[in-house]
């Protein structure tokens, strides 16, 4: 990485202040500040500090929050610009990482978040990609309004994937009628999710967010043997039954060496439309006793909220409608880059630390 030295047009205190004040700031997000090497420019242009970040995860939207930080509780009039640099150690093939999205349980909404997160990771800056290997309940296609929708081939032996909103995803529900798969026994579930995966022409991607089948059984444990992932993200709802699968399922990556990137709490909670308070309709807390209890970060508590099952059952998507939903789902996305980044740091690594129960 280059110094930011190099970019100062001739010593300016100010540029030293900002770069400190930057390397100072603090949040969920930048645990350890901005660091030098992510400072490519900081050039004063009449009055105004144009400062010019490269962030090595994508966190696009954070532009806002530090400019708020600089010119409130320090008067620089600045503006600021970030640029996404993964560092491009590739997993597999031109993919730089490869995160599983799992639940223990069925029905706790983890396709949909698994698209909304994908999504919002490209809004904030990546290349992502979505491979759906729900092979026995697939709703990738219905999800993005693909249904129905074939892919073409590259040639005898690779598929081009199916783009929409500037992602690249494969599906079996775009290749196998619905009923056919579903009979399937576990090895050829995990031949055709070796195929989706080896056989997709997936391109140069920073993400691939990996929809896993829902459960805990032999099925999961061997597809996640069989993926090069960088780890896994555990979607749990707050209802006992479900926070007791999801601990299965942290035993699950544990057993393979998996880390875990963090919980998400999904319909944690319901504002509710006559007094606007928060109904924790499904019990309060669970997630982030679990989280705690196993010591991985939790990474949203994402709302019960209509639009998101209406939106979704349309194929919309609801990142870019700037919803306060969205939020949610840019900010677990920024968490989720961030952990990554920081996991997969040499010099950084976090701890994740696996109680017996
Ligand atoms: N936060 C949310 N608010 C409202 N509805 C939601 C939310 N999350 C998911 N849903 C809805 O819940 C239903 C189940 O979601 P989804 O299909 O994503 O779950 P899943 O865990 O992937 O299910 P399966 O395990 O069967 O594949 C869908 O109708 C979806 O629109």
């Amino acid at each position: 990485m280059f110094g930011i030295k190099k970019f100062f047009s001739k010593e300016d205190p100010r540029q030293t202040e900002i770069m400190n004040l930057l390397n100072g700031y603090r949040s969920a997000i930048f645990p350890m500040g901005i660091q030098n090497e992510w400072i490519s420019s900081i050039e004063k242009q009449k009055s105004v500090y144009q400062i010019t970040l490269t962030l090595p995860f994508a966190a696009r939207s954070q532009q806002l929050e530090l400019e708020q930080y600089l010119r409130k509780d320090n008067s620089i009039d600045v503006s600021i610009k970030i640029e996404t640099a993964i560092p491009s150690a590739y997993k597999f093939k031109k993919i730089k990482h490869i995160v599983l999205i799992a639940s223990g349980k069925g029905g706790v909404g983890k396709s949909t978040t698994a698209v909304n997160l994908a999504l919002a990771l490209q809004a904030e800056g990546a290349k992502v990609g979505l491979l759906d290997a729900d092979i026995y309940g697939p709703s990738i296609p219905s999800l993005l309004g693909l249904e129905g929708q074939q892919p073409s081939a590259k040639d005898d032996k690779t598929l081009n994937p199916m783009q929409k909103y500037d992602l690249n995803t494969m599906s079996i529900g775009y290749l196998v009628p619905a009923e056919k798969a579903t009979v399937w026994r576990g090895p050829m579930a995990s031949q055709a999710l070796n195929q989706l995966l080896n056989e997709t022409d997936w391109g140069e991607l920073d993400y691939l967010i990996v929809d896993m089948p829902p459960g805990t059984g032999d099925i999961q444990l061997t597809m996640t043997q069989k993926l090069p992932a960088s780890g896994a993200v555990i979607i749990t709802t707050p209802q006992d039954l479900a926070l007791a699968d999801a601990q299965k399922g942290i035993a699950m990556f544990s057993q393979v060496n998996l880390p875990i990137i963090g919980l998400i709490e999904n319909m944690s909670y319901f504002n509710c439309q006559h007094c606007g308070g928060k109904n924790a309709l499904f019990g309060q807390d669970g997630g982030s006793e679990l989280a705690a209890r196993h010591g991985v970060p939790l990474l949203a508590e994402i709302p019960l909220d209509i639009q998101i099952r209406e939106e979704s059952e349309k194929g919309h998507n609801i990142i870019t409608q700037n919803t306060k939903v969205a939020e949610h789902y840019t900010y677990c996305a920024q968490l989720l880059g961030s952990m990554l980044n920081l996991q997969s740091s040499d010099t950084t690594g976090v701890e994740v630390v696996f109680s017996d129960d």
